[in-house]
């Protein structure tokens, strides 16, 4: 589904390059939930906004179901953007002015899909997500957990093939994150979602089935949960974050 190969990103500041991306290569299967960690400045947020489209990589290839992303132009681009990607950040970006349900049609409403099969879905994922009682709410009047199923559920009204997280429980209490991660497991299960997540949290990580650990630019190790128990998956990611750090 997602295909990252020998993927390099440099940035330059005043007359200096710095190398942040030095040959990243990974893979997300159809339906699969992985997550990406790794310490402050490894790479992540990058990586993430690479496959986002926000940024161009400036060598190696990224392709969506096959699709060369770097191939496309500025319009193919938005296309792939607004069509075949969902995206649920750590501060939500839900807008105040509009109520539950209008977030989550409002990027069907920008693709230009507005219609009534589309509030029935609309319905029909707030059902998903328990969300239906405050689905007329606005966002200043539901809790961050509340607020963050509604942000998922945005994301997956256009049927995007992979949503992208970047840090969506950053900001969350324990109870509230649960609810994330709830939400996503949910959003595979329901609906067929394949999400991938950058985190730094190891609880939500351990409810992945894969977990990449970037350092230095690079793969440093990928971590498959297989049918280990959640908790032993997590002291195994924690064990690898010790391993990782001492050497
Ligand atoms: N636009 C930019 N211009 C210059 N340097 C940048 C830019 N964006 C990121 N960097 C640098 O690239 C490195 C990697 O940043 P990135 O945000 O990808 O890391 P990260 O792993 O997501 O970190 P964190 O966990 O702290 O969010 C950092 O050293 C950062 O300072």
């Amino acid at each position: 589904m997602l295909s990252v190969q020998d993927l390099h990103k440099s940035y330059q500041v005043g007359k200096t390059t710095y190398e942040v991306l030095k040959g990243v290569s990974l893979a997300v299967n159809e339906g699969e939930f992985v997550a990406v960690m790794g310490p402050s400045g490894s790479g992540k947020t990058t990586l993430l906004n690479c496959i986002s489209c926000y940024i161009p990589a400036d060598s190696g290839s990224i392709t969506l179901r096959g699709e060369e992303l770097a191939r496309l132009d500025e319009d193919a681009l938005a296309q792939v953007r607004n069509r075949k990607l969902g995206f649920v950040f750590q501060d939500f970006l839900l807008l105040d002015g509009l109520t539950v349900r209008e977030n989550i049609l409002l990027p069907r409403i920008i693709a230009g899909q507005a219609g009534r099969d589309m509030e029935n879905e609309a319905d029909s994922l707030c059902d998903v997500f328990g969300i239906t009682a405050i689905k007329n709410k606005y966002p200043a009047e539901i809790s961050g957990g509340e607020k963050q199923r509604t942000a998922v559920a945005r994301a997956l009204i256009n049927h995007p093939l992979l949503i992208l997280a970047d840090e969506p429980t950053g900001n969350l209490d324990s109870k509230s994150s649960r609810a994330v991660i709830d939400s996503f497991a949910q959003a595979r299960q329901a609906l067929g979602a394949t999400i991938f997540m950058v985190t730094h949290d190891s609880f939500a990580a351990s409810f992945c089935d894969r977990v990449v650990i970037l350092r230095d630019g690079v793969v440093w190790r990928v971590l498959a949960r297989a049918d280990k128990a959640r908790g032993a998956f997590q002291d195994e990611l924690l064990d690898a974050i010790r391993e990782m750090s001492a050497e």
